[in-house]
């Protein structure tokens, strides 16, 4: 089940993604619409990071192209912003993390302005927001891996962006903060911004988004989570792995409840 929209704020057209002689993505084409929360599942090694670099530009596609806001990439950059995962971040860069958050704010600057107060209140703001701003001062290299997490969600927030994607911002976050972190992402979407999430767990996708996207190299789904959170669709991305791993029924029943929107 694949459905297109009208109007999407995300669009990808016969993208194909290989690592030298090992292809990752075949054939994605899908459309993402705005304002929503939308999650991208699959096993590991499905292609979930890569599917996010390709439509940012980060990686090089074989064929197909992707476009945002109806624009070529190029041109709309700085609506775009990006938490990358955790381990793909060097720590011990000697920054603060009101340093990283500022660092969010530089490309609403023009060339050679500084960041002044205006900016420095935005940081801390944006650290408020991600429950960090007492760690302001605090240097990256010494925070938890959560709080680090949290401060690269900070900065993400400070670019003032249209699309967030997120690879894997709850990995490494307590139970309370993830949480806290989803209803973060629920006020974004509906403030009419579009947030973009690699998630790895299957009972709480259902709960936790408006959209999925499945995948397995190929894609499998993306619509509504209701429509696509269907044994079926599940067992298809993650073949013989989901009944060892988990109960179907299970993920499919919690995700008529969700705590968050009641
Ligand atoms: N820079 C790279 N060079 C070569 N192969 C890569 C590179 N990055 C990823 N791969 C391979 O591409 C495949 C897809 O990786 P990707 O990280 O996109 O998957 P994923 O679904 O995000 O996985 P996970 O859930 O484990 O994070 C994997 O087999 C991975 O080993």
């Amino acid at each position: 089940m694949i459905q297109q929209i009208e109007h999407p704020v995300v669009e990808v057209h016969d993208l194909m993604v290989s690592y030298g002689q090992n292809p990752v993505l075949w054939n994605i084409d899908l459309t993402l619409p705005s304002g929503a929360l939308i999650g991208i599942l699959g096993p590991n090694g499905a292609g979930k990071s890569t599917l996010i670099k390709a439509i940012m530009g980060l990686v090089e596609a074989n064929s197909g192209y992707s476009r945002l806001f109806d624009q070529e990439l190029n041109k709309v950059r700085n609506r775009v912003s990006y938490v990358p995962q955790r381990e793909s971040v060097d720590w011990d860069f000697p920054a603060s993390a009101l340093d990283i958050v500022m660092m969010g704010t530089y490309h609403h600057l023009g060339l050679f302005k500084r960041p002044g107060k205006k900016e420095k209140e935005l940081a801390l703001e944006c650290l408020d927001k991600v429950n960090m701003k007492a760690f302001a001062k605090r240097q990256i290299s010494e925070l938890s891996g959560g709080q680090q997490q949290r401060v690269f969600i900070a900065r993400a927030l400070a670019q003032q962006a249209d699309i967030y994607f997120m690879d894997e911002p709850f990995a490494g976050v307590d139970m309370s903060t993830e949480k806290a972190l989803v209803e973060l992402f629920r006020e974004m979407a509906g403030s009419g911004k579009t947030v973009i999430v690699v998630h790895h767990d299957i009972y709480s996708a259902g709960t936790y988004f408006d959209w999925l996207i499945m995948l397995n190299m190929h894609l499998v789904a993306s619509g509504p989570t209701k429509e696509v959170l269907t044994e079926e669709l599940l067992t298809k991305t993650y073949g013989g792995k989901l009944s060892t791993l988990t109960d179907i029924g299970e993920v499919i029943k919690k995700s008529d409840f969700n705590p968050l929107k009641s």
